[in-house]
């Protein structure tokens, strides 16, 4: 949270050139072959480019969203300007602390206990014990009551929903300035959803800079200005929100 270093002049995410290779899992079709016939080495392993080719500037209090096809990148894209993946050519350049909520289990260490998941996470992004002690219960008010009743145990047996709810929770307790949301928030019962809306709605009137990536077109719109379209690793359109929806609705049309 050291946001007195932050530069307040530049844009508070640069991506340049961006692009991101993985290998192609094909252990399931090799392995009956590979015991049979091969070492356990097989195959050479084929690459393909999850991301290649992306640029962007992203200014503070944007609200932007993701949008494109299954396995388009954008979960990849988001975990890359949250630096759990490091790109393989170009840069992700962020201006400030970033609070992601991406993949249920994102930071959250399975056999801790929530309510050590809670120190945990929120002392990596700069809180000391006083701090989080102060937010604690606030924390476990908005996670709803299930959280509350599952503090001592471990956070592997919480359910998908309640995970949810506890990342949540602490993610958008954190002071950092840039908020990455994933499909994640599709998990949890209308009611909770509708609590993390307005909260998003209140950080983003903060001034906060909010990712969303979402299938939801309701949600693109009501919570992104901006929309980044990426289809099959690539960027193909950088704009307004409501634009880029029609341009992948008529895209997704096209090839029905
Ligand atoms: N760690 C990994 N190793 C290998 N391939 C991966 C890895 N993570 C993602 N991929 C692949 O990279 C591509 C992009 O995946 P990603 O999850 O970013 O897509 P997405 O746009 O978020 O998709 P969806 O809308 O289905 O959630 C997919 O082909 C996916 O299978």
């Amino acid at each position: 949270m050291s946001t007195s270093q932050v530069d307040l002049t530049g844009p508070v995410i640069a991506v340049k050139d961006l692009g991101i290779e993985f290998y192609r899992s094909r252990r399931r079709r090799m392995q009956l072959r590979e015991m049979l016939f091969h070492g356990r080495s097989g195959a050479p392993r084929e690459t393909f480019w999850a991301l290649r080719n992306i640029s962007f500037e992203i200014q503070a209090g944007e609200a932007v969203g993701l949008v494109g096809g299954n396995g388009g990148g954008k979960s990849t894209l988001l975990k890359m300007l949250a630096g759990v993946l490091l790109p393989d050519e170009g840069e992700v350049t962020v201006n400030g602390g970033v609070a992601p909520l991406i993949e249920l289990t994102g930071g959250f260490v399975g056999e801790l206990t929530a309510r050590d998941n809670i120190y945990l996470t929120a002392g990596l992004h700069g809180l000391s014990k006083e701090q989080v002690d102060e937010h604690f219960d606030d924390i476990v008010e908005f996670a709803g009551p299930e959280v509350r009743s599952g503090l001592d145990t471990p956070y592997r047996h919480f359910s998908s929903g309640m995970k949810v709810r506890l990342g949540f929770a602490v993610i958008t307790t954190l002071d950092e300035p840039i908020i990455l949301v994933d499909e994640v928030l599709a998990v949890g019962d209308r009611k909770f959803r509708e609590k993390c809306y307005q909260r998003m709605e209140d950080l983003l009137v903060e001034g906060r800079t909010l990712f969303l990536v979402s299938h939801s077109e309701p949600d693109l719109r009501r919570f992104s200005t901006r929309g980044l379209y990426l289809q099959r690793g690539a960027l193909m359109m950088d704009g307004p929100m409501d634009d880029v929806l029609d341009r992948y609705n008529h895209d997704l049309d096209a090839t029905r």
